[in-house]
């Protein structure tokens, strides 16, 4: 399993290894103590599992609040998608900064998003599967969200046209406008 930083702090890009043979392959998607070594330490209580039929579709930018806030550990079963993690902590040096990384069923990588991040994504061929590991459980009381096409984030979301989205996502607030519940704790 390789566990490489991204361009935004406590955000890690995971690649499980794959042990290929006849029948196909074999991988660890998850492995606490592996992660934990990696200075990663989350236990995980629910497993989500969405599909977008079209390609185009964007979900997010979703975040739950405390005391129900989220990390995951995201990977893409089937077809391809652009997954994005936005650091809205209020006082971190990268507040409103994003990190966005093509995973595949065929490049096996997962995105591990702490708390503190709103997450989204983009499908980028029909019928595309995610899945996805959550440190809490569903508190739709404690849902937010912020504009997928918030100016002020400049997502560069690989996106020809208007997206398919949901009614819950249009009318989702800019990030100037969040009161955000999260606020950087230091290293
Ligand atoms: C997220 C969630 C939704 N639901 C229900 C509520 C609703 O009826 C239906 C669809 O919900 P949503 O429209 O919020 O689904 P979706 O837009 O796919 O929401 C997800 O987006 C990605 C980007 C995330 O990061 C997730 O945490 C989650 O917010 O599923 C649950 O029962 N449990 C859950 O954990």
């Amino acid at each position: 399993m390789n566990i490489e930083a991204t361009s935004l702090p406590d955000v890690f890009c995971v690649t499980p290894r794959r042990f290929g043979d006849a029948r196909g392959f074999f991988a660890e998607t998850w492995s606490r103590s592996r992660m934990a070594r990696a200075g990663i330490d989350v236990e995980f209580v629910q497993d989500n599992h969405s599909l977008s039929e079209a390609a185009g579709t964007v979900r997010g930018l979703h975040f739950q609040a405390a005391p129900h806030a989220q990390a995951k550990l995201v990977r893409c079963g089937r077809g391809r998608l652009f997954d994005v993690a936005v650091d809205i902590r209020r006082g971190s040096a990268s507040y409103g900064q994003w990190v966005g990384v093509e995973l595949s069923f065929e490049n096996g990588r997962q995105l591990y998003i702490p708390a503190g991040f709103a997450h989204g994504f983009v499908t980028l061929e029909p019928g595309t599967e995610i899945v996805y590991k959550c440190s809490d459980v569903y508190a739709p009381d404690t849902e937010g969200s912020v504009r997928w096409d918030d100016p002020d984030l400049g997502i560069d979301w690989p996106l020809s046209g208007a997206p398919v989205l949901s009614d819950k996502d249009a009318a989702a607030p800019l990030l100037a406008d969040l009161d955000s519940p999260f606020t950087w704790e230091g290293a």
